[in-house]
């Protein structure tokens, strides 16, 4: 079960914490420079696309390798002096485990738990259980790990990682290569493992998946961390200034005029239609200014902004956010 992890000063603690993390790799920068914070209790989305960053900074976290510079701090624990108390809290799939494909998941977990040089033998058997219980897989417990499904592959890498209580789980992609039947199953289960108190970290390069995970959400690109908070302050964020206005005219040009005059952003006149970004434009402004100026409004509809819109500008670009 988790404990909140209390500082003496009475103040609680993030259960990550990082200043001005750093790793160059010969002349490249991987990481450069990031304030990571991850709340306690929360499920923290690290979101970001291929190459941004996320890996080596996990790895960071978890002690694989050193910083270039900067600090970390884990579950309260300066790192790497509080490594030893710090890590055996802390579960984590970065690199899969190497499962025996003809042993069956109660066996390759045995296995895996035996070679952990801190873990109790005499508790073993109901260790390996109750992760397997944790995870829905104590029904196919004895079944061979090459007959399971790739969802049950994973759900089996994460009881791995549960084999001893953790207060914080580091998952690294956990749904890639996933079905979406698989990818649900992860899914459900971190969403269960947060219900009871872990503080999850999840690592991923889907937008949709954090959005539907997560509590919190940090977005890394090239090195950089550009915005962590709220998932829903992010929403927010979103609806107040990513507001797309649609209307539907036969005076495509005219009605883009207008709109660009208003002061909408990214006018686009399509075909018997025009969008436009609201910004900071009142809204009860645009179809007054359209009549004023003699533009037939046919339709006007005012669209919800998706979380990729704010992604796109907050990274300059598009990246693969959708799944
Ligand atoms: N051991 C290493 N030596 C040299 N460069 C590295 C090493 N590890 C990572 N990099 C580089 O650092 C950058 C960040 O990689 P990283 O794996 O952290 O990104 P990521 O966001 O986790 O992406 P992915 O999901 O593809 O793993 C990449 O350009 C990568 O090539």
């Amino acid at each position: 079960m988790s404990t909140q992890t209390v500082r003496t000063d009475g103040a609680t603690t993030a259960a990550v914490r990082t200043a001005g993390l750093t790793k160059r790799f010969r002349n490249q920068t991987a990481v450069g420079g990031i304030d990571l914070e991850v709340p306690t209790g929360a499920v923290y989305g690290f979101l970001g696309p291929n190459g941004s960053g996320k890996t080596t900074t996990i790895r960071m976290l978890l002690s694989l390798i050193a910083p270039t510079s900067g600090t970390i701090e884990l579950l309260g624990e300066p790192m790497p002096a509080g490594s030893a108390r710090a890590l055996r809290r802390v579960g984590a799939l970065v690199e899969g485990p190497a499962f025996h494909p003809y042993l069956s998941g109660r066996a390759n977990l045995a296995r895996l738990d035996a070679a952990d040089p801190h873990s109790d033998s005499r508790t073993a058997p109901a260790r390996i259980d109750a992760a397997l219980d944790r995870v829905g897989l104590l029904p196919a417990a004895t079944k061979r790990y090459r007959a399971y499904s790739l969802g049950m592959r994973q759900r089996l890498a994460i009881a791995n990682a549960l084999l001893v209580p953790r207060d914080l789980l580091v998952l690294d992609e956990p749904t890639n290569g996933l079905d979406p039947q698989g990818t649900r199953e992860v899914r459900h289960l971190v969403g269960e493992l947060a219900t009871e108190g872990t503080t999850v970290l999840v690592s991923s390069h889907l937008l949709s998946e954090v959005d539907q995970m997560c509590s919190h959400v940090g977005v890394m690109f090239e090195g950089r961390l550009l915005m962590q908070g709220l998932l829903s302050d992010l929403h927010t964020e979103a609806n107040r200034t990513a507001q797309t206005v649609r209307v539907d005219t036969d005076r495509v040009e005219d009605a883009a005029a207008v709109l660009r005059t208003v002061g909408l952003t990214d006018v686009r006149p399509g075909v018997g239609h025009v969008t436009g970004l609201l910004g900071e434009v009142a809204i009860e402004k645009v179809v007054p200014e359209l009549v004023n100026d003699g533009v037939p409004v046919l339709g006007f509809a005012v669209l919800r902004p998706s979380l990729e819109d704010v992604f796109v500008s907050l990274t300059g670009e598009g990246f693969d956010v959708s799944g």
